[in-house]
């Protein structure tokens, strides 16, 4: 068993004075489709690092070819499976722990979706990367969600539903837990309190302006949360260097919501060289 692998690993993924993660991930074009924004992948994944994300979550492919020049900036987390867009609900496994030690990722990450009528074999495949992860000195992520056929869509935001989503993640030893905001500190902090895990959360579909983005963000920090790993809202923008930099600044430096506007209008509009 090699704890200290885990320990060092973990070490450099997360941020060395706040403890805390910011993720933006890359692995969408397989689980949703194809996006414009993604596209060229070289140019994308160089403007996200330069905003100074703590990891970059993306799958074995892409990391071959375009992760290595970026390798001391941030930390590449290895996507090890995804859902498809005529199967959204079905996270398959894709990459392996061996794959992600050969990549050099400092973490691999496993989706899971609880709640449906192949969760069984979902959290089988969790706990079965959880013992090799565990066994490899290899950090685990998780990003689950309940939205499996048996839960209605309008109790997926359920605190009740997410709180068990992430509880079961943690009883399965996974390190850092990422799933959805709840939508108010309030119940998000009933999802941290499930588990002695870290608690992140992904950003999802597009709605509403960086404003309500980043007050959500601060929600989940008053609430408890460990962080971030957002995918569309970091890169299906003008300018995700800058959307990061703004993310950092409340994630790190305890930013209020107004002043990481006012620097990501600065950097957006302004001549400032943060
Ligand atoms: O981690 C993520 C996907 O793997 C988060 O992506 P979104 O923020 O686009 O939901």
């Amino acid at each position: 068993m090699s704890f200290l692998g885990k320990e060092i690993r973990l070490n450099r993924l997360l941020h060395s004075e706040t403890g805390r993660y910011l993720g933006v991930a890359v692995d969408q074009a397989t689980a949703r489709g194809i996006f414009d924004e993604l596209m060229p992948i070289e140019r994308k994944i160089s403007e996200i690092v330069a905003g100074k994300p703590d990891g970059i979550t993306m799958h074995k492919g892409i990391a071959e070819k375009c992760f290595a020049k970026h390798a001391g900036k941030t930390s590449l987390v290895l996507k090890a499976s995804t859902f498809s867009p005529w199967q959204p609900n079905y996270d398959t496994q894709v990459a392996s722990v061996n794959e992600a030690i050969r990549l050099g990722a400092d973490a691999i990450s496993m989706g899971c979706i609880v709640g449906g009528d192949d969760q069984p074999e979902q959290l089988r495949n969790l706990g079965e990367i959880a013992d090799k992860a565990s066994a490899a000195g290899l950090p685990l992520i998780a990003h689950i969600y309940p939205r499996g056929n048996q839960i209605p869509d309008h109790e997926q935001n359920d605190w009740k539903n997410v709180a068990y989503a992430v509880r079961a993640g943690a009883e399965l030893g996974v390190d850092i837990v990422k799933t959805k905001y709840t939508g108010s500190p309030k119940t998000f902090e009933k999802v941290t309190a499930s588990t002695p895990g870290k608690v992140v959360v992904a950003g999802g579909e597009i709605k509403g302006g960086v404003e309500s983005y980043f007050q959500a963000v601060k929600d989940v920090l008053d609430a408890g949360g460990a962080g971030i790993t957002f995918g569309r809202f970091a890169w299906n923008t003008e300018n995700p260097t800058a959307i990061v930099k703004a993310l950092s600044s409340i994630i790190h430096n305890d930013r209020t919501v107004k002043e990481a506007l006012e620097l990501y209008n600065e950097l957006m509009y302004g001549n400032i060289n943060v």
